[in-house]
């Protein structure tokens, strides 16, 4: 039977596209300038493509039917599901028990059964929008039972899944109450990657002690060496594959900014130091975390705050969720308290700003801090880290880099820190500031590099090479 449809379909919890009511109120739909719209622009390009996700609002899909030449299909969420779905078992269950319990995850049944049926929604959209043979790339864990849901409604298809944040251990993973079923959804892929080899291998040791499956032991690489688990009907692949940026078009816009990031400099004060955080207000992000460390800097003499200012650019994120609410609430009392202390009625030495910066505005922002703090306790990658070494073709400015990023697996020349010890997070700080300029150099023309070298093209290609060997040999056995 003959099916008209896209090639390639990409379904992620969001659609690439953003709303824009003018003035006069006509709508305008935009392409979203996202990371992942970013990572498949060359995909798309050679195919038919299409996109499944939800708009961000509640009630009927509202989206254009295509932006760019991409097919859009908008997944409808209603107020309660956005409640229970996106807000409950995606952000206030699964989000923190993969990001090693920062806060306490809460499990509740309701919010399961609605997380199942919104699953059920993506995948019947998938499957309406994928032509016969199509490749469907699932993304992240607010869609992780869409793999299998849409294999039972469509196994002509080749179907990669691909997980953006951490993959936890067997002991945090195995505390949820439907662990089984979360692993059985994403054995309906070909090919399951993730960002680093840990969370294979977490990955391949819970399939081996919750589902009883064979998988090889050998340990799964950063870009060779996959995994497999064998199902009752096909294999499994299983592989690390660190996301990036594109590197040379953000090196290139960037370069457009240096007039505005020296009137940043001079809007500034012209202090000797600026350091500079760049986030969604999120409590993983460890803005808490570099407050501390500039406020130990500021009480023992180390760092002048006359001369230092630190900008923290903080976009609102998922701000009906108790922890996010904690969290801004922690982070305002800070920076009031720091600036309280340390500051003067002209000049505080932290200036933090609630809101989305344009692309422009952040590159401008990255060309003229001296020091990015990039300090999670736990993040799946962080694209702000590799986006400033892109930015840096200069070699100026430094990288404070935790090492509980995905990031720091490769940016290695990065300053790294434990954000867990105060005492190396104030360590690592002062070295970025006042370490000499050829150290400083040297650490930013290693990391410059490698993002030049490791971009997102690469990530994307690798995946879906992978994905077609994989979909090939489960085909061949069927
Ligand atoms: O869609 P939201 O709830 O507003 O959240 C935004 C995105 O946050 C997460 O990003 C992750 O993906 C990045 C790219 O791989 C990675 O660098 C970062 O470490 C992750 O936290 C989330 O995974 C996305 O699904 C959200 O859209
Ligand atoms: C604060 C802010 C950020 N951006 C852009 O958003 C992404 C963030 O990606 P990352 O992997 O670091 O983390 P999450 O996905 O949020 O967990 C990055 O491309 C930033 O440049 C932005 O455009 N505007 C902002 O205000």
């Amino acid at each position: 039977m003959s099916r008209t449809g896209a090639e390639f379909v990409v379904v992620a919890n969001r659609l690439p596209v953003d709303k824009r009511v003018h003035p006069d109120g006509t709508v305008e739909w935009k392409r979203a300038p996202g990371g992942l719209v970013t990572a498949m622009t060359p995909t798309f390009a050679t195919r038919e493509g299409a996109w499944v996700g939800w708009s961000g609002g509640a009630g009927p899909a509202d989206a254009p039917d295509t932006v760019d030449g991409i097919d859009i299909h908008a997944v409808p969420l209603s107020a309660d599901e956005i409640v229970d779905y996106y807000e409950g078992f995606a952000n206030s269950t699964l989000w923190p028990l993969y990001h090693d319990l920062l806060v306490e995850p809460v499990f509740r049944h309701d919010w399961w059964d609605t997380y199942v049926s919104v699953n059920r929604r993506f995948a019947e959209a998938a499957a309406a929008a994928a032509a016969s043979g199509a490749t469907v790339w699932v993304h992240d864990y607010q869609l992780q039972l869409v793999p299998t849901m849409l294999r039972d409604l469509r196994p002509d298809l080749r179907i990669g899944f691909f997980l953006h944040i951490p993959f936890p251990s067997y002991e945090l993973f195995t505390r949820l109450p439907w662990r089984r079923e979360l692993l059985d959804g994403l054995l309906g892929a070909d090919l399951v990657g993730f960002h680093l080899p840990g969370g294979a291998e977490n990955f391949m040791t819970l399939v081996r002690r919750v589902c009883g499956l064979e998988t090889s032991r050998d340990p799964v690489g950063v870009r060779d060496g996959l995994g497999t688990v064998r199902t009752a009907s096909r294999t499994v692949r299983v592989g690390s594959f660190p996301i990036s940026i594109n590197a040379a078009d953000v090196a290139a816009q960037a370069a457009a900014q240096t007039g505005r990031a020296a009137e940043i400099r001079a809007e500034l004060g012209d202090p000797r130091t600026i350091l500079l955080g760049v986030d969604r207000l999120d409590y993983t992000k460890g803005i808490d975390v570099r407050l501390g460390g500039l406020e130990g800097l500021f009480a023992a003499g180390r760092l002048d705050p006359a001369e230092t200012v630190f900008v923290q650019l903080a976009s609102p994120s998922r701000e009906q969720v108790d922890s996010y609410i904690a969290v801004r609430n922690r982070i305002e009392q800070t920076v009031s308290h720091i600036n309280g202390t340390y500051g003067t009625t002209t000049s505080p030495p932290v200036r933090y700003l609630l809101r989305p910066v344009p692309r422009n505005e952040l590159l401008a922002y990255f060309m003229a801090a001296d020091v990015v703090l990039v300090t999670p306790l736990r993040d799946g990658m962080n694209l702000v880290a590799k986006e400033y070494a892109a930015c840096r073709a200069d070699h100026g400015g430094a990288l404070v880099l935790s090492e509980f990023t995905g990031a720091a697996a490769e940016l290695t020349d990065a300053y790294l820190l434990n954000p867990y010890d105060e005492r190396d997070v104030m360590d690592v700080i002062e070295a970025a500031v006042t370490d000499d300029d050829d150290a400083r150099r040297s650490r930013m023309a290693a990391l410059h590099r490698q993002v030049l070298d490791f971009d997102v093209d690469l990530w994307a290609t690798s995946f879906l090479q992978s994905l077609a060997g994989a979909g090939a040999a489960n085909e061949e056995t069927a």
